[in-house]
């Protein structure tokens, strides 16, 4: 298939193209580098930078694409609390955006990232796709209109549309050749590398947000997904969609790790200290996220192999020495 991928500057959206390209697809990237390089775009794609605002001047009628996997967005739970116009426009306007490209160039497969954080605080756990949705961080509520916008679309347009609604992707891509594609945001938000960067004594002290929670150690608990694993429920959900339909699946591996065992993961891992100062809890952040993937195992056949957190914590800290 030709595909358009959105955000393949970044590190799902790299890794995803690189799966795609291993498997024969041509791909083109399209990324505005808002929130990477493109030092990990694969060399065999197509690069194109520019927003996906004006993805129209890309998916035209006659650039004869077949499907797009749209990753381009704003992630960060935290930063959507501070600045939520900045998500509402990245993430649902542009996203309205892509489906009006799409329509008007004919193209009819879509796969879009969506998040564990359309849930909110869970309503059930394990997570599965029929917990109620009502996102308690502004990021969880764009990707959510978006999620919507999408049903309608499929139902009216006949698109054939998958939502993946990813929990905490963590780890890295380490390929035979020795290659890898890893997480490197920028800024950098997410718990596991920071912890690194702190294990790496580039930080001083990893910012704990919260210590009060109704959990066991009174962190928040979060399921950690390895990157390799959900990348490969890409490929399978682009054979999987059907014309007319929005289907929804989680991708977890299944097991809540608190904050604290995570951090005591990445000491063991780097065999480094991880010096902690604890602060007030972060706004939005449910305190316990962790899937049910098992409508994704049947009607995927997709099953996450890599879900030991420490193989995950060492593949990101083997990203993290070799970038
Ligand atoms: N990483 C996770 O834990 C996680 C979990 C759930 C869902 N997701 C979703 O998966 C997707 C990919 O996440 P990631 O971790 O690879 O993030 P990332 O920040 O590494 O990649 C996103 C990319 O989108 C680009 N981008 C942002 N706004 C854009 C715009 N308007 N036009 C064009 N490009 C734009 C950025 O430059 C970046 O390269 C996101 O949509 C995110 O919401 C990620
Ligand atoms: O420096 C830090 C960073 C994070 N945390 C905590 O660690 C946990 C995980 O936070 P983070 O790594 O920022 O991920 P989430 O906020 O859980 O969100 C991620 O996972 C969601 C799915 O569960 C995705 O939708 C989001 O895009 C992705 O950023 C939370 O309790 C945070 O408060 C800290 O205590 N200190």
């Amino acid at each position: 298939m030709k595909l358009l991928v959105t955000g393949g500057a970044g590190f799902v959206g790299a890794t995803v193209t690189r799966l795609l390209l291993d498997a024969g697809h041509e791909v083109v990237v399209l990324d505005d580098l808002s929130r990477n390089d493109a030092a990990q775009v694969p060399a065999d794609a197509t690069f194109v930078q520019a927003r996906v605002q004006e993805v129209g001047d890309v998916l035209t009628p006659d650039a004869g694409f077949d499907g797009v996997l749209h990753f381009a967005g704003l992630i960060s739970a935290g930063e959507s609390m501070t600045h939520p116009e900045l998500h509402w426009e990245a993430n649902t306007r542009a996203g309205l955006n892509l489906l009006d490209a799409m329509r008007t160039a004919g193209v009819k497969r879509l796969i879009f990232s969506s998040t564990a954080a359309c849930y909110g605080e869970p309503s059930e756990l394990p997570l599965t796709e029929r917990a109620i949705t009502m996102p308690i961080n502004t990021y969880g509520a764009t990707k959510l209109a978006v999620d919507l916008a999408i049903a309608s679309e499929a139902r009216a347009h006949k698109l054939a549309a998958v939502s993946l609604r990813y929990f905490n992707v963590a780890g890295a891509l380490v390929r035979e050749d020795g290659g890898m594609i890893g997480e490197r945001h920028d800024p950098e938000t997410h718990l596991i590398p920071i912890a690194l960067e702190v294990a790496a004594g580039k930080r001083e002290k990893l910012p704990m947000f919260g210590d009060d929670y109704p959990t066991p150690d009174g962190t928040c608990i979060r399921d950690y997904i390895h990157v390799a694993d959900l990348a490969e429920a890409h490929l399978l959900a682009l054979t999987a969609a059907v014309p007319g339909e929005h289907k929804i699946y989680n991708l977890g591996s299944g097991t809540g790790f608190s904050n604290a065992q995570v951090i005591d993961a990445v000491r063991t891992v780097t065999g480094h200290p991880v010096p902690v100062e604890w602060l007030p809890r972060r706004p939005g952040d449910p305190a316990s996220l962790y899937a049910s993937s098992a409508l994704a195992q049947a009607d995927l056949g997709w099953t996450p192999t890599r879900t030991s957190l420490e193989a995950i914590v060492a593949d990101a800290w083997a990203f993290y020495q070799g970038r």
